[in-house]
């Protein structure tokens, strides 16, 4: 949710009385005013302005004000936010008759406060400010709980992904690409003599060289959907989900290529530079095989990519695709 100005919504069925609180609540330096005539019209401006809070007349021409409460709390339960937390917007309940079974019908339905019309300014404004606070605060909230997702998915040292991120994306793209019948890659990538270069240079010198080798990577990757990750030590992964074998191949050589490109002096390197030696497997994925496998098979290529004289990518025979 971007921060900025606050959406409000005033659902209302008399043109007079929406006028009247949407002229009332423009008061607000912070916030938007929108308005609907009726339930109908609600539902789809909740879609497309998300609002931070709604007022809703319970009299409304085309439904009643608890009703449209229970879709929308239906909907914020079905469509939860981008980052697993589920969005709640506060809806206050405008009504000229009020009594005691309709408040706690109105709390049970999913409103959470009421408002007495003819509606008083004062009080109007009073308890919308102290709603959008709350909103506020559950904005905070929101934008915390990305920033430790996102913490909680990169990798320290190189800052990009780490390996909980490579483990959940290989779940995720595993099953997406069964689901299309698409092909999945994986190349395992492992740093040429890197014990030689702490030796050499020094583990900070070590560091250095495996934060530029991860950014050489990623930038090799030009699909949205293609990822690398720190595998462990000075070891890292690419995921390339609708990618074939061949496609794996281009990809590696890419990736292989731009780390030598870097050109960071390695005594004991290849050519007395740093390299990386890459194992590519492929498959179109199934009940049969699991992902521990296409893995497996990942290493067995970077294995031989290893003897095979490093710096050079290798695709497993059995895992083409
Ligand atoms: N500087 C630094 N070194 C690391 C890090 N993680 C792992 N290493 C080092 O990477 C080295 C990996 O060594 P080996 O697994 O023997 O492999 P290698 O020397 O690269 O040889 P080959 O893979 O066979 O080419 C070890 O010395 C680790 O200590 C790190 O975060 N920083």
């Amino acid at each position: 949710m971007p921060a900025g100005k606050y959406q409000l919504l005033v659902v209302d069925s008399s043109n007079a009385n929406r006028t009247l609180i949407g002229e009332c609540l423009g008061q607000l330096d912070d916030a938007d005013v929108h308005l609907a005539a009726d339930g109908g019209e609600a539902i789809t401006r909740i879609a497309s302005i998300r609002p931070d809070l709604i007022l809703i007349d319970m009299h409304l021409r085309d439904t009643d004000g608890i009703r449209l409460v229970r879709q929308i709390r239906n909907r914020e339960s079905l469509g939860s936010s981008d980052d697993d937390l589920t969005l709640w917007t506060p809806v206050i309940f405008l009504s000229a008759v009020m009594d005691d079974e309709m408040i706690a019908q109105g709390i049970i339905a999913g409103g959470d406060d009421f408002l007495h019309k003819p509606v008083s300014e004062v009080v109007l404004l009073a308890k919308v400010r102290a709603m959008l606070r709350i909103v506020g605060m559950q904005r905070d909230i929101h934008a915390a709980h990305r920033r430790l997702r996102q913490i909680a998915t990169l990798d320290g040292l190189t800052c990009i992904p780490n390996r909980r991120y490579f483990d959940e994306t290989l779940a995720t793209e595993w099953k997406r690409c069964q689901r299309a019948g698409a092909p999945l890659s994986l190349v395992l990538i492992d740093v040429d003599f890197f014990k030689q270069f702490n030796d050499a240079y020094g583990h900070q010198a070590g560091d250095q060289c495996l934060k530029a080798i991860a950014s050489a990577l990623t930038e090799s990757l030009f699909r949205v959907e293609d990822s690398v990750a720190r595998y462990g030590g000075e070891e890292f992964a690419a995921i390339l989900p609708g990618t074939d074998s061949r496609g794996a191949q281009a990809v590696a050589e890419r990736m292989r290529a731009s780390v030598r490109e870097l050109r960071i002096p390695h005594e004991r390197g290849i050519d007395s530079l740093a390299s990386c030696s890459f194992g590519i497997a492929s498959l179109r994925p199934d009940s049969e095989r699991s992902a521990e496998q296409l893995l497996q098979a990942a290493d067995q290529s970077l294995y031989e990519a290893k003897h095979g004289g490093r710096n050079r990518s290798e695709l497993n025979p059995g895992w083409q695709t």
